[in-house]
């Protein structure tokens, strides 16, 4: 069944991307972004910039306390909070004000393994990346809610979803109507939520059987977006408009869209870095 929708992005996603006058910061929510230990601290450093750019009003940080000096140091207009423990994690979301986590870049197979069961029992809007995937391929989906966004690549959705991607490899060779769309709804309604699989062609598919496509092809070509820490971005640009309240959907819909457009802005050269310091070019082009 590839009656998916071709991603644009509408009048009504583009209104709630703007800012209104009568806004101030917490109308925007917060991010919050887990960090992995010393010396793997730089990816969720760009996806906090990536939740920022794209106008979550509040983006914090959470590291271990060994990572709090390495984070400083680069770090401004991004808040820093301790986060030592998965118990530590749950009481710093006492603060109800916190209304999207990013869980995954960098941090580590061991460390998402401890952590995952609080995040996910946090019930928050969460985008659930990288390292944290691979974790949840051994834990399973029990715990995970609707609220979720799952971001694999395509090895790591071949970790996740091993039959279902067996089935699109299968249908390559037999001719088989399995397509990739085909795999990610499959995903997303057996995860129960909605599941972004990643590429040139990124599918966005929601549990109740939504799915856009999304191709980076002909006029629309990013493949500058091969390069070390992009997902890491796109992960942060999801997480800052789950914080902003775009539904699951939406959130994964318009990360997607304003991750191709940051990376046809700067083009040929582009590096991770550059995604979030795009966006607002992207954003004036759009009107906003
Ligand atoms: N600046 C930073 O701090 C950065 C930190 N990073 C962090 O590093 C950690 C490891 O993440 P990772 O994604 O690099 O490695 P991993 O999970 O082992 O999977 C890779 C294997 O999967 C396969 N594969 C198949 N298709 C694929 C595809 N389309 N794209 C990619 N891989 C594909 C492929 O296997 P092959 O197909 O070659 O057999 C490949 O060997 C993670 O925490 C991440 O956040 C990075 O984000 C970089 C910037
Ligand atoms: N050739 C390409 N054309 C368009 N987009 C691409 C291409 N290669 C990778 N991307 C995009 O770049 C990002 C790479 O994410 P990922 O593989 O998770 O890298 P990393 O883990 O290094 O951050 C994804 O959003 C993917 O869709």
């Amino acid at each position: 069944m590839n009656d998916a929708q071709l991603l644009t992005l509408t009048p009504e996603i583009k209104d709630q991307l703007r800012k209104s006058s009568q806004d101030h910061k917490f109308t925007h929510g917060h991010a919050l972004i887990l960090c992995g230990p010393t010396g793997h601290t730089g990816a969720a450093r760009l996806a906090a910039r990536g939740a920022l750019r794209v106008g979550a009003g509040l983006v914090s940080v959470a590291t271990p306390h060994e990572a709090l000096a390495e984070n400083a140091a680069h770090l401004t207009a991004i808040m820093l909070t301790e986060v030592d423990t998965p118990e530590a994690l749950t009481a710093t979301l006492m603060d109800a004000r916190i209304t999207a986590l990013c869980v995954g870049p960098a941090f580590g197979i061991a460390r998402a393994g401890a952590f995952l069961p609080a995040v996910l029992a946090a019930n928050r809007p969460t985008v659930i990346d990288a390292d944290a995937l691979t974790t949840l391929a051994s834990l399973g989906f029990d715990a995970v809610h609707p609220a979720c966004v799952l971001t694999p690549h395509a090895g790591e959705f071949k970790r996740l979803f091993p039959d279902i991607a067996a089935n699109i490899d299968a249908a390559a060779i037999t001719g088989a109507p399995h397509s990739k769309i085909d795999a990610t709804r499959a995903a997303a309604k057996r995860a129960g939520c909605t599941v972004l699989l990643k590429g040139a062609e990124t599918v966005i598919a929601s549990a109740d059987g939504r799915a856009v496509t999304h191709g980076a092809v002909g006029g629309r070509a990013a493949p500058w977006l091969a390069t070390a820490g992009a997902g890491d971005v796109l992960a942060g640009m999801i997480a800052g408009l789950l914080a902003r309240g775009f539904t699951p959907q939406d959130a994964a819909q318009t990360g997607a869209y304003l991750h191709v457009e940051a990376a046809r802005v700067v083009g040929a050269g582009l590096i991770a870095e550059d995604l979030p310091d795009a966006v607002p070019h992207v954003f004036r082009a759009l009107g906003l």
